[in-house]
């Protein structure tokens, strides 16, 4: 997904963002971002705190502009636009906020009228507009309460109907989950991906959680530093993460994790004498369901020891970890025996 592409509905070419400080120098908060957001899709750029990534959806909506390169949102160079040409890009690009911005004198209603007042919208157009809108949040009942009496995944659904409001190609969401119980972040993202998937509106996330890129994200990428280390489909990135930031976001949400007795005694190097080899094997896609522990013992006589395991949804797919430890003499040829089946391994290191 890096790289400009016919099918994309933004693309960063080249991008680069420097701030002035006060001092006079500058600060580099993006650097060399080549990046191609799949039309229809829902891409997640995951990074820590100040890896950059608020900055890099600011561009998309012409709240920042680039020092270097262009941002294109559906062909149009965002960067270079003013007036009515950047009134008419950010049509198309709807935002939702982590503390969603509501307007607290309005209703509910008032609150989703607000882009349509603003672009004009007759008056008697847009009664029937909001109605919609709340209807396809799942708001029906509440469309004259004040922010002030709804929960907060119920605020987040006003902004996300608000955000919709002006019927934009393109939906921006700035941690929009990141001050909800996990519960509630659920729901936001059930409806983010109905909306993805009912209006094939492509949607822009940014986040610190891996799980929210597993359960949303068709595509993603990883900031840090100002750069993208990393970024593909979603599921390639999960299955075969290459840069270490990736594995560390990872280890968080795939479950398996070394228990206490064995992590305490893990060697980096093999030791001298007789020793076990501790490693993860990633299951995917159709072998996430495959019998290899009952075949790498038949086939090649080799008794593996599961020390922790789960299986999860990365998106549709069946997505495994198991951590096992094995016999060090052994450990090469059931690690070829098992990428020759398709599953990926990596030896975490070993134990006596
Ligand atoms: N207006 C600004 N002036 C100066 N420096 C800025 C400005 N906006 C961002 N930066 C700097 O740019 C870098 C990237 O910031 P950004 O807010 O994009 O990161 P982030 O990944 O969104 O972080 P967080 O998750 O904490 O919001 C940081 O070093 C930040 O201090």
């Amino acid at each position: 997904m890096t790289g400009t592409d016919q099918g994309a509905a933004m693309t960063f070419e080249g991008v680069g963002k420097a701030f002035p400080k006060a001092d006079g120098s500058r600060v580099t908060a993006l650097a060399d971002i080549n990046l191609s957001v799949p039309q229809g899709s829902v891409t997640g750029i995951i990074g820590r705190s100040g890896a950059g990534k608020s900055t890099l959806l600011r561009m998309v909506n012409g709240l920042e502009r680039p020092t270097e390169g262009r941002v294109l949102v559906g062909g149009r160079d965002v960067g270079g636009a003013n007036g009515a040409a950047l009134r008419a890009i950010r049509r198309d690009v709807g935002m939702i906020f982590q503390h969603f911005n509501l307007l607290a004198s309005r209703t509910v209603r008032g609150n989703i009228a607000l882009p349509l007042e603003i672009a004009g919208t007759p008056a008697q157009q847009i009664r029937p507009r909001v109605d919609q809108l709340i209807e396809q949040v799942g708001l029906s009942a509440l469309g004259d309460r004040y922010p002030a009496e709804l929960s907060g995944g119920q605020k987040q659904r006003v902004g996300i109907a608000r955000a919709l409001a002006t019927n934009p190609k393109v939906l921006l969401s700035d941690e929009a989950t990141s001050a909800l119980d996990p519960e509630t972040t659920q729901t936001v993202l059930e409806l983010l991906e109905r909306i993805n998937r009912d209006l094939g509106l492509t949607i822009l996330l940014i986040t610190h959680e891996m799980a929210v890129l597993r359960d949303v994200a068709s595509h993603m990428a990883v900031i840090e530093g100002g750069r993208i280390v990393e970024a593909g489909p979603t599921y390639d990135v999960f299955r075969k993460p290459a840069h270490p930031t990736t594995r560390s976001f990872l280890s968080g949400v795939t479950g398996a994790t070394l228990p206490g007795f064995i992590a305490g005694r893990l060697l980096p190097e093999r030791p001298d004498g007789p020793s076990q080899e501790v490693i993860r094997v990633t299951f995917a896609g159709q072998h996430a369901t495959d019998p290899m522990l009952a075949r790498l013992a038949t086939d090649l006589g080799i008794a593996a020891n599961i020390l922790s395991g789960n299986i999860e949804e990365v998106g549709p797919h069946p997505f495994g970890n198991l951590l096992l430890s094995l016999d060090a003499d052994r450990g090469a040829q059931a690690r070829a025996y098992l990428e020759r089946h398709g599953l990926t391994t990596e030896v975490l290191g070993h134990v006596r």
